[in-house]
C-alpha cells in the first residue's frame, strides 16, 4: 500500500476535484476571518450578488486594528473603526459567529480558534492571514490565503490549490534548562534561512517536538511561514486530545471516542517519502535572539553577530543595511546591549503558558528603569486566567503594564507602536524594518528571554540570571 505522510492523508481527504496539470479544488472545513482581509472580500461578493455558502464554518474576530485600552469605548482611529464596524455588519448580515471586542472569547484569531476547540486534527483551515499556520499544531492543514481566495471560500467553501512539496523537520533529544519552543523555531529558521521552506508544507517531528505542550507546538507552527513555508503541522497525540477534551466545540460523549479513534490514524506512515528532510539535535539549541531584520537572522544569545566573511554582492549589502538599521556591528556580542521596550504577546507567544513563564521569572523582581514592559494577552480567556492565577498581580508589581487582547505591537496597525530608533525585545514573529512602528528596532526572543531582559534592562542570557 502507498505510504502517505500526514499532509497527504489530510490533503487527499479534502480534494473535491483533481484537475490534470492544474490546482485541485480543495474543501475547507473552517474559515477564520478578521477585520483586515475580509471586508473587501465581502464587498466583492456582494457586487457579484453572491452570499456566504457556509456561515456555520466561518468564525470572526477583530484583532489587528483594535486598541488595547478602553475596548468598551468607540475606536478612535477612523480607519480601524470602519474596518471593525464593517466586520460586525457583514457578520450580522450573513449570520457568522463573531467574537466581538469585550465578549468572553474575543482575541487574536489564532489564539481563540484552538481555545474554543474549533481547531481540530485532520481539518483544513484557512484565514486571510499568514499565521494561520499556527493551527497546524493540532495536525491540521492550515494556511493563509489572499483576499480573492477569502471571497472564493465565502462563495464555495473551496479554493483552488496546488499541492506543496513536503518537508520533515525532526528535532530529537532533550531541551536544556531555559530553552523553549520559541528557541527551537528561531534556531531552525536561523539554520535553514527565512526562505528555506519556500514551496514546502512542513511536518515537525521527533522526541523534542513530541514533548511539547500544545501551546509550545503552536509557537513552532506559527513561525513556519517565517521560513517561507506554506504551513507546518505536527501529528496529533495524547497531548492534543487532552487539550481538546471538554473544549466548547470539541466533540462530546460517544462522538468524542469515535473522533479520537479517527484522529489516531493521523500520522505519517513509516517509510513515507518527503521531498526534503532536516534533522536537528535539541541539545544544540540555546536561547535564541535575532539581531537583524528578518526572522532568519538569529543567533544563540551568547554567540557573536556574524561577520561578512563569505558574503558577497547583494547578500552582503542587505546584511550590512540590516545591521545599520538595528544599530549593531558585525562580529560583536549582542549580550549587554541596552533595550527600551519588552513586548509579551501576539499569536506566537501571547497564550497563558507564555504569561505564566514571564510571571514566574519576574516574581518578586522589578523591571529595569530603562524598560517599558507591555503584556498583551492573546485573548480574553488568557486575560481571565492571568487574573485568576494571580499572574497579573505579579506582573504589575514588577512594573509591567497589562493591556487588553489584540495583535497590539506585533505589527502596530493600532495605537501600540514602538517609537522610532527604540529597541523592543518581542515575543512576536516578525522583525522587519518598521514592523513595530516606523523606525522601531525589533529583536525576537522567547518569553523567558524577554523576561530576563525586562529585569536587567539589557540583553541577557536567561540561564545566567538568578
Ligand atoms: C494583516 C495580516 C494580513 C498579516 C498576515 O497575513 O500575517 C498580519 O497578521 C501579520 O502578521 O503580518
Ligand atoms: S499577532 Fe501578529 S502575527 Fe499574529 S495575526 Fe496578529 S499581527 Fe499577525
Amino acid at each position: 500500500m502507498e505510504k502517505k505522510t500526514l499532509f497527504d492523508k489530510i490533503w487527499d481527504a479534502h480534494v473535491v476535484r483533481s484537475v490534470t496539470d492544474g490546482p485541485d479544488v480543495f474543501f475547507i472545513d473552517k474559515h477564520f476571518i478578521h477585520e483586515v482581509t475580509s471586508p473587501v472580500a465581502f464587498l466583492n461578493l456582494e457586487k457579484r450578488g453572491i452570499g456566504v455558502l457556509h456561515p456555520e464554518r466561518t468564525i470572526a474576530t477583530p484583532d489587528h486594528n483594535v486598541p488595547t485600552v478602553d475596548q468598551d469605548k468607540t475606536i478612535k482611529d477612523k480607519l480601524s473603526r470602519m474596518q471593525v464596524e464593517k466586520l460586525r455588519e457583514y457578520c450580522k448580515k450573513y449570520n457568522i459567529e463573531l467574537h466581538d471586542l469585550g465578549s468572553a472569547h474575543h482575541g487574536i484569531v489564532h489564539v481563540i480558534g484552538p481555545e474554543l476547540g474549533i481547531t481540530q486534527p485532520g481539518m483544513t483551515i484557512v484565514c486571510g492571514d499568514s499565521h494561520t499556520s499556527t493551527h497546524g499544531a493540532f495536525g491540521a492543514i492550515a494556511f493563509g490565503i489572499g483576499t480573492s481566495e477569502v471571497e472564493m471560500v465565502f462563495a464555495t467553501q473551496c479554493i483552488m490549490q496546488s499541492k506543496a512539496k513536503k518537508m520533515r523537520i525532526t528535532v530529537d533529544g532533550e531541551l536544556g534548562k531555559g530553552i523553549t519552543s520559541k528557541d527551537i523555531i528561531l534556531y531552525i529558521i536561523a539554520k535553514i534561512s527565512a526562505s528555506g521552506g519556500t514551496g514546502y508544507f512542513l511536518e515537525y517531528a521527533g522526541s523534542a517536538i513530541e514533548s511539547l505542550s500544545m501551546e509550545a507546538r503552536m509557537t513552532i507552527c506559527n513561525m513556519s511561514i517565517e521560513m517561507g513555508a506554506r504551513g507546518g503541522l505536527i501529528a496529533p497525540d495524547e497531548t492534543t486530545f487532552n487539550y481538546l477534551k471538554g473544549k466548547q466545540y470539541a466533540p462530546k460523549g460517544e462522538e468524542w471516542d469515535k473522533t479520537v479513534a479517527y484522529w489516531k490514524t493521523l500520522k505519517t506512515d513509516e517509510g513515507a517519502i518527503f521531498d526534503k528532510e532536516y534533522h536537528f539535535d535539541a541539545a544544540d539549541i540555546a536561547p535564541m535572539i535575532t539581531y537583524g531584520t528578518n526572522p532568519g537572522m538569529g543567533i544563540k544569545i551568547n554567540d557573536l553577530i556574524p561577520t561578512t566573511a563569505g558574503m558577497e554582492g547583494s547578500n552582503k549589502t542587505s546584511f550590512l543595511k540590516s545591521l545599520e538599521y538595528m544599530g549593531f556591528e558585525a562580529g560583536e556580542s549582542i549580550l549587554g546591549k541596552k533595550m527600551d521596550y519588552v513586548f509579551v504577546g501576539s499569536c506566537t507567544n501571547g497564550r497563558i503558558e507564555d504569561i505564566r513563564s514571564v510571571a514566574e521569572f519576574v516574581k518578586g523582581k522589578r523591571k529595569a528603569d530603562n524598560i517599558t514592559a507591555w503584556i498583551v494577552p492573546g485573548s480574553r480567556e488568557v486575560e481571565k486566567l492571568a487574573h485568576e492565577e494571580g499572574l497579573v498581580k505579579i506582573l504589575e508589581e514588577a512594573g509591567f503594564e497589562l493591556r487588553q487582547p489584540g495583535c497590539s505591537a506585533c505589527l502596530a496597525m493600532n495605537d501600540d507602536k514602538i517609537p522610532s530608533g527604540k529597541y523592543a525585545v518581542s515575543t512576536s514573529n516578525r522583525n522587519f524594518e518598521g514592523r513595530q512602528g516606523p523606525g522601531a528596532r525589533t529583536l525576537l526572543a522567547s518569553p523567558l528571554t524577554v523576561a530576563a531582559i525586562a529585569v536587567t534592562g539589557r540583553i541577557t542570557d536567561p540561564r545566567e540570571v538568578f
